[in-house]
């Protein structure tokens, strides 16, 4: 088996999903590990194999998608010397899983829910003998099948995840809280939605191009529509408010971490 990926939640189905896609592995190079009834489900959907813990030791590979507290009890039944592990565990970091481990061999990435739609950026780290037995170079394949990849030093590993994995619930709350707006004004909910929708994702091609103030100055007409909303925005302290939710976000990474 190539890979085990343990917690097919989320992010593990995501990413399982992004390499079927991308047949960077057959399913039957995939072995996949959850409750009964969801890895059940999971296999039977995309064809990878059920397991059993007792398997993983024969796996090649294993990724780690299960939330960061459930790590202390999985860790000691799946450690073995001869298996290279890849965490998306937020917080978690390579000393903590190679400690838990009992390896070195221990890739710590950090992508996002866009994953699901192969558009996340994700972030990887780890140490020289991941680099040395290929699990850097295989977590970068892994991840370029749902988007991006960025090497990023590990000590900037908890504000990437306050920042970018955690974006796109900030996001949606922006656009949950936009469409409220329309809505309070007389727009029907679905349309607002829609809408709310839509002007993100143009907005967001057009950040691409732009730099955030040149795009605000140029939809912002003297005297206008915008510039009043943009003060009510300021009045209301939009920015200290999406910076302290990163540092939020960031501090909580660092709590996370912490390894009794
Ligand atoms: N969601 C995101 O946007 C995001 C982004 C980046 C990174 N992450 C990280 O990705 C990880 C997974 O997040 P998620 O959102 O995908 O969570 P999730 O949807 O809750 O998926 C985790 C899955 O793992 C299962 N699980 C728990 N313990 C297990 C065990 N011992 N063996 C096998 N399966 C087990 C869970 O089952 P039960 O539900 O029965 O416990 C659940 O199905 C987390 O560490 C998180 O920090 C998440
Ligand atoms: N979701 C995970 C969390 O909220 C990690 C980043 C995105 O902890």
């Amino acid at each position: 088996m190539k890979l085990a990926i343990v917690g097919v939640g989320k992010m593990g189905k995501s990413i399982l999903e992004g390499l079927l896609r991308a047949e960077m592995l057959e399913p039957s190079e995939i072995g996949i590990l959850d409750t009964p009834e969801r890895t059940q489900a999971v296999a039977q959907e995309t064809g990878a194999r059920p397991l059993y813990l007792e398997d993983l030791r024969r796996c090649e590979r294993i990724l780690l998608s299960v939330q960061p507290k459930d790590l202390a009890a999985l860790a000691p039944q799946i450690a073995h010397p001869n298996v290279g592990y890849i965490s998306i565990m937020a917080g978690v970091s390579t000393a903590v899983l190679s400690r838990r481990l009992g390896t070195r061999r221990v890739v710590r990435c950090m992508p996002n829910l866009a994953a699901t739609i192969g558009k996340s950026s994700t972030a990887i780290t780890g140490p020289r003998e991941a680099e040395e037995a290929g699990d850097l170079q295989f977590a970068r394949a892994l991840f370029a099948t749902v988007g991006d990849v960025y090497d990023l030093p590990e000590q900037l590993f908890d504000a990437f995840t306050g920042m970018s994995a955690s974006a796109p619930a900030y996001v949606a709350v922006v656009a949950e809280a936009l469409a409220d707006g329309g809505v309070k004004q007389g727009i029907p909910r679905a349309q607002a939605l829609r809408l709310a929708a839509d002007v993100l994702i143009a907005t967001g091609e057009l950040l691409r191009r732009k730099h955030p103030a040149v795009l605000k100055d140029e939809v912002s007409s003297p005297g206008g529509t915008t510039i009043h909303g943009l003060a009510a925005l300021e009045a209301r302290g939009v920015r200290a408010a999406l910076m302290e939710a990163v540092e939020a976000a960031t501090l909580r990474g660092h709590e996370l971490g912490k390894d009794e």
